[in-house]
C-alpha cells in the first residue's frame, strides 16, 4: 500500500486537479487530463511560416559541405502543436535549431513571423528552446534552479508586488505542481529521474510565459506512460494558444493522434505537411497507401527509410511524397488553412532575407569580427534583467554551486594543503641555509609548477562542462555573456585564492624562507598573481576546447613556458633570438619575482652549516641566474598584464566560441 501511495505520489497526473476546462484528448483512449496551468498566453503567438530553407554545413579542409536541408517550407498555425517527425539523420535538429534562430550559420531562405520578416532578436522574446539533453545545474534542487530561474527571466517591468509573489513562490509551485515536480522541490538535478529532468527544463522555460516552445525530441529517454504524460502536457499548453513545435523519432498511434500539426522530413525534404488525421488521405492520394491497423506514423517513417520494397526505391518513394507536398508548400492537407490563403508579397520574402538580424556576413575577416562581438552585432537580443541583477544571482548561484562542490571547493584546498605539507618535507628548512641555496631555487621553481598545474588542470576540465549550459541559458537570454563571465571569475576567486594562501603559507614556514612580512607578503601577492595567470590559461583553453583537446593542449603549452622561465638555462645564456619568448613566459616572472623576493633586497647573509658554503651572500646567486639587474616592479606588471589580457583575451574567444557554435 505504501509503495502504491509513494509512486502515485509521483505520478504526474492528478486526477482530484481535473478542471472542466481541461484538455479533452480525442483520437485516443487517453483519459488522464493533466492539471491546467492557469497562466494562459498574453497574446496569440505568431505565425511561423519558412520557404526555401537550405542548410549547408562545411566538413573541413578539401571536403567540400553537405547539404542537409534542401529548400524545405512549411507553415505553423498559431496555437497549434507541431511534431516534426522523420528518421534518424533526417535534419530534424537541425531545421529546429534554424527556426529559433540557433543556428544561424550556412542558412539560405525565409523565415517569417506573421507574414512579416521575422527579427531574430524580437522572435526570441516570445520564444524558448529547450535542448535533448537535459542541460540542468547539477548541484542545485529543484526550487533553487526555478527560483535562480524566476530572478533571471522576469521582466524588470514586473512590478515589485508581482516579485514578491514569485519570491513567494506561488508562481513556482504552480508549475511545479503542473509539472509533477512538487514533491520534488529538494531533490537536486543530478538525482532527479530523466523524466523528471525533462519536466524541470520545461519548467524552467515556462516561468516567463512564452508564447513559442519549441522542444528537441522532448520524449526521448521516457518510458511511455512518461511521454504521454509529457505530450499531454505540452498539448495543454497548445490548447491554451501556444505554439509548440516538437521533434519526436517515431511515435507511437496514441502519441501521434496528440498532435494537431504534423511535419515529415526525410533526407532533408519534406514529405509531409499537415494535420495528423490526414496523413492516411495523403497517402492514398500519392498511390502509398496505409495498410489497414498500420500506425501511420510508423509507415511513414518506413517508408522515409525505404523499408518497403515492394513500391520501389527509397530514392523514388520519397521523391514522390516530397512532390506530393510540395517540399512543404503545399497546403492542402491543413485542417484549417484559412489563415494561409493570404497571399505573400514576394518582396516580402526577399526582405525578410535582406533585414533578418539573422543574417552573418559572409566575408571571412567580417563574420570573425561580428563573432567576436567587434563587428555588427550578429544578436540583439536582450535579457529581462539587468546586468546587475544577472550578476547577483549568478552569484548567489555560483556560491551555492562552490558549497557543494567537492571537486572545486574541498579537494582543491586539500589537494594544496597535502602538497604544500610534502613539498615542505622534502625541502625542509633549505630557505636559510647557504649550503642549499640552489636545492631552495628548485623548490621555488616546484612552488610555480604546482601553482600553475592543479590551477589551470581544474579550469580546464571544469569549465567545458559548463559549456552546454551557458549555451542554453544564454540562447534563452537567463543572462549575457559579460554577466556570466564576471561571475565565473569572482565565484572562483575565494577558493582559488584560499587554496594557495594555505599553500603559501605552509610551504614558507616548513621550507625556513625569511621570516619577514614584506617579503612574505611578496611572495604571496607573486604565488597569487602566478595562480590566477594559470587560471586565465585554464578559462582560455577551457573555451576553446574540449576536455579532452584541453587535457593535451594545457600541458603543451607549459613546456615552452617552463624552457623561457630562466631555471634549466639561465636567462643570461638563452640564444638572443629566443630571448623574446622569455617576456611572453609567465613563469619568468614569476620564478625572477621569487628569487628577489627571497634572495633579493639586501639580504644578510645565510647561514652556513657547512665548512663551505658558496652561495653564502644571496647576492651570488642573483648574479649567477642573471638576476642582479632585474627590478621587480616589472614582474609584477608583468604578471598583472598576463592576467589582464589573458582573461580579456578569454572572454572575447568564448564570445566566438558561442556564436560559432551558431
Ligand atoms: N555540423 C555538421 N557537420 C556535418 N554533418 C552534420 C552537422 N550537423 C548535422 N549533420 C548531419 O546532418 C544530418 C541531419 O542531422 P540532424 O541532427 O538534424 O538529424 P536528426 O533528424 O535530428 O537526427 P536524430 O533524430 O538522429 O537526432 C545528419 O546526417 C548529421 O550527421
Amino acid at each position: 500500500m505504501a509503495a502504491a501511495a509513494a509512486e502515485s505520489e509521483d505520478v504526474w497526473v492528478k486526477q482530484d486537479d481535473v478542471q472542466p476546462q481541461q484538455v479533452v484528448v480525442t483520437n485516443n483512449n487517453l483519459t488522464n487530463p493533466s492539471k491546467v496551468f492557469s497562466r494562459k498566453p498574453i497574446k496569440s503567438p505568431p505565425l511561423l511560416e519558412f520557404e526555401d530553407l537550405k542548410y549547408t554545413v562545411p566538413l573541413g579542409l578539401r571536403r567540400g559541405s553537405k547539404t542537409i536541408l534542401k529548400n524545405v517550407s512549411g507553415s505553423f498555425l498559431p496555437g497549434s502543436l507541431v511534431a516534426i517527425m522523420g528518421p534518424s539523420g533526417a535534419g530534424k535538429s537541425s531545421l529546429l535549431d534554424i527556426l529559433t534562430g540557433y543556428k544561424v550559420t550556412g542558412v539560405n531562405g525565409s523565415i517569417l513571423s506573421d507574414r512579416q520578416p521575422r527579427v531574430l532578436s524580437a522572435f526570441r522574446r516570445l520564444s524558448c528552446y529547450i535542448q535533448q539533453d537535459d542541460r540542468l545545474q547539477p548541484l542545485l534542487t529543484t526550487m533553487e534552479s526555478m527560483t535562480l530561474a524566476a530572478n533571471l527571466k522576469l521582466s524588470i517591468e514586473v512590478t515589485a508586488k508581482e516579485k514578491q509573489r514569485t519570491v513567494n513562490q506561488e508562481l513556482i509551485m504552480e508549475i511545479l505542481e503542473t509539472l509533477g515536480l512538487e514533491n520534488h522541490i529538494n531533490t537536486r538535478a543530478s538525482q532527479l529521474s530523466g523524466g523528471q529532468r525533462k519536466r524541470l527544463s520545461i519548467a524552467l522555460e515556462l516561468i516567463n510565459n512564452p508564447l513559442i516552445m519549441f522542444l528537441d525530441e522532448p520524449t526521448t529517454g521516457l518510458d511511455s506512460s512518461s511521454c504521454t504524460q509529457c505530450m499531454q502536457l505540452l498539448r495543454s499548453l497548445a490548447q491554451q494558444g501556444r505554439t509548440i513545435v516538437c521533434t519526436i523519432h517515431q511515435p507511437s498511434a496514441s502519441l501521434f493522434a496528440l498532435f494537431s500539426h504534423v511535419y515529415v522530413l526525410a533526407e532533408g525534404q519534406c514529405i509531409y505537411q499537415g494535420a495528423n488525421e490526414k496523413l492516411v488521405p495523403f497517402l492514398d492520394t500519392i498511390g502509398l497507401p496505409c495498410p489497414a491497423y498500420n500506425n501511420p506514423a510508423d509507415y511513414v517513417i518506413e517508408l522515409a527509410c525505404g523499408e518497403s520494397d515492394e513500391i520501389g526505391t527509397n530514392a523514388e518513394v520519397v521523391q514522390k511524397m516530397v512532390q506530393g507536398t510540395e517540399n512543404g508548400r503545399n497546403i492542402n492537407w491543413f485542417k484549417n488553412p484559412d489563415p494561409l490563403m493570404v497571399s505573400i508579397s514576394r518582396s516580402n520574402l526577399f526582405a525578410s532575407k535582406a533585414n533578418d538580424d539573422d543574417a552573418v556576413p559572409t566575408g571571412f575577416f567580417s563574420r570573425l569580427l561580428v563573432q567576436c562581438g567587434v563587428g555588427k552585432r550578429v544578436d540583439t537580443a536582450v535579457q529581462e534583467t539587468s546586468q546587475w541583477n544577472q550578476l547577483k544571482v549568478l552569484l548567489t548561484r555560483g556560491y551555492i554551486k562552490t558549497k557543494r562542490d567537492t571537486t572545486l571547493t574541498y579537494m582543491r584546498v586539500l589537494v594544496n594543503v597535502i602538497v604544500g605539507i610534502m613539498l615542505g618535507l622534502l625541502f625542509w628548512r633549505s630557505g636559510n641555509q647557504g649550503s642549499r641555496v640552489m636545492e631552495n631555487y628548485k623548490l621555488l621553481f616546484s612552488i610555480l609548477i604546482h601553482l600553475m598545474m592543479t590551477t589551470m588542470m581544474l579550469t580546464i576540465l571544469t569549465f567545458p562542462m559548463e559549456m552546454s549550459i551557458l549555451m542554453k541559458e544564454h540562447f534563452n537570454r537567463w543572462y549575457s555573456l559579460k554577466s556570466y563571465y564576471i561571475s565565473t571569475m569572482i565565484v572562483e576567486l575565494p577558493v582559488v585564492t584560499l587554496g594557495c594562501v594555505f599553500f603559501t603559507i605552509i610551504i614558507y614556514v616548513m621550507s625556513a624562507q625569511p621570516m619577514e612580512w614584506d617579503r612574505f607578503l611578496m611572495f604571496l601577492l607573486i604565488s597569487l598573481l602566478v595562480t590566477y595567470v594559470a587560471q586565465s590559461i585554464g578559462l582560455l583553453i577551457g573555451a576553446l576546447f574540449s576536455v579532452t583537446n584541453g587535457t593535451f593542449i594545457g600541458p603543451v603549452i607549459s613546456v615552452p613556458m617552463m624552457m623561457f622561465a630562466g631555471f634549466g638555462v639561465t636567462l643570461r645564456d638563452i640564444p638572443r633570438y629566443m630571448v623574446p619568448g622569455t617576456y611572453l613566459s609567465y613563469l619568468r616572472y614569476g620564478l625572477e619575482g621569487m628569487v628577489l623576493t627571497i634572495y633579493g633586497g639586501n639580504r644578510e647573509r645565510l647561514d652556513c652549516d657547512a665548512r663551505y658554503c658558496h652561495y653564502r651572500y644571496p647576492d651570488k646567486l642573483l648574479r649567477e641566474v642573471a638576476m642582479d639587474e632585474s627590478e621587480m616592479y616589472v614582474d609584477i606588471i608583468g604578471l598583472v598584464l598576463n592576467v589582464v589580457l589573458l582573461r580579456i583575451i578569454a572572454y572575447y574567444c568564448l564570445r566566438w566560441k558561442i556564436k560559432s557554435e551558431r
